[in-house]
């Protein structure tokens, strides 16, 4: 009984690209999930270890950052023909390129901010017990990026610390907020009030830190909504780093950048009205 290799093929998956082009005060966002997968003279590495045919999969996720500084990223159908041509082109043992690429939706909040498309819930907690009834609203997974107007510097170092200090950077983050009431509303006015003041505060706050929109948003909802006591918000970091394209003699003046999902910062607070009756109930 013979043994024979049968179809294969190889490549970076899900490089995840943010392309911010500055157009002076507006900026565009471009949003991209790309998946590489390369086939053609390939059997020398599956039988013998035999490299010398083969492309990296991290020199296709470059190959993907420099493309998306050099060509701009317009249409993915675009893009993907850009990138499928150029690994057939250019690789003598690659005969085959299957670029599959997700574009992510941002709806635009301001010149510099936007609003990721999708998944937002809104959530309601309510408890009755002997000594009242409570109402806690929020919402989850709101998706929300400012592409300038956040700084992060002067942060303690310590032996561990390589961070870089940055006076220009991408602030990203999915905005899970719970709020409670101390009166009763109405939910639906109420809500939409406490949405607009929470989205209101990120896209208004020049930020030198996470924590500090977090502590703006909270205190926007509450000068605007006398009926809500406390607001707890949890703001994940979404990491947008600023990709070297040095190697391949192309600047990178916060144009390109890799969405990082793991891990992640993860900042926590709340804020309440010193004289906020007290709650040790459900959030
Ligand atoms: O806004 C931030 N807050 C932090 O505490 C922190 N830590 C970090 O590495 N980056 C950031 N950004």
């Amino acid at each position: 009984m013979g043994i024979v290799l049968g179809p294969n093929r190889y490549g970076k998956a899900e490089t995840r690209v943010v392309r911010v082009v500055r157009d002076g005060e507006r900026h565009e966002l471009r949003d991209l999930n790309v998946s590489v997968a390369l086939s053609g003279d390939l059997d020398a590495t599956h039988l013998s270890g035999d490299n010398a045919g083969v492309l990296p999969t991290d020199t296709q996720k470059n190959t993907v950052y420099a493309f998306a500084k050099e060509y701009g990223v317009d249409q993915p159908e675009d893009f993907g023909l850009r990138l499928a041509r150029h690994f057939v082109a250019t690789q003598p043992t690659i005969h085959g390129a299957r670029v599959h690429i997700e574009q992510y939706g941002w709806r635009r909040l301001g010149p510099h901010s936007f609003q990721r498309d999708g998944a937002e819930t809104r959530t309601a907690t309510v408890t009755v017990d002997g000594a009242g009834e409570w109402v806690v609203a929020g919402l989850a997974d709101l998706v929300l990026l400012n592409s300038t107007d956040s700084e992060f510097w002067g942060y303690v170092k310590d032996p561990y610390t390589t961070l870089p200090e940055t006076k220009e950077r991408v602030l990203a983050t999915a905005v899970s907020a719970r709020w409670r009431y101390s009166d009763a509303t109405d939910w639906a006015a109420s809500y939409e009030a406490a949405r607009a003041a929470l989205v209101a505060a990120f896209v208004e706050t020049y930020s030198f830190s996470l924590q500090q929109t977090l502590y703006a948003m909270g205190r926007r909802v509450l000068e605007e909504r006398p009926e809500v006591a406390e607001v707890r918000l949890a703001l994940p970091n979404k990491h947008h780093l600023l990709v070297d394209l040095s190697p391949f003699e192309l600047d990178n003046p916060n144009e390109v950048f890799v969405a990082a999902d793991r891990p992640y910062g993860l900042i926590e607070g709340a804020v309440l009205r010193s004289d906020a009756p007290s709650y040790d109930g459900a959030f």
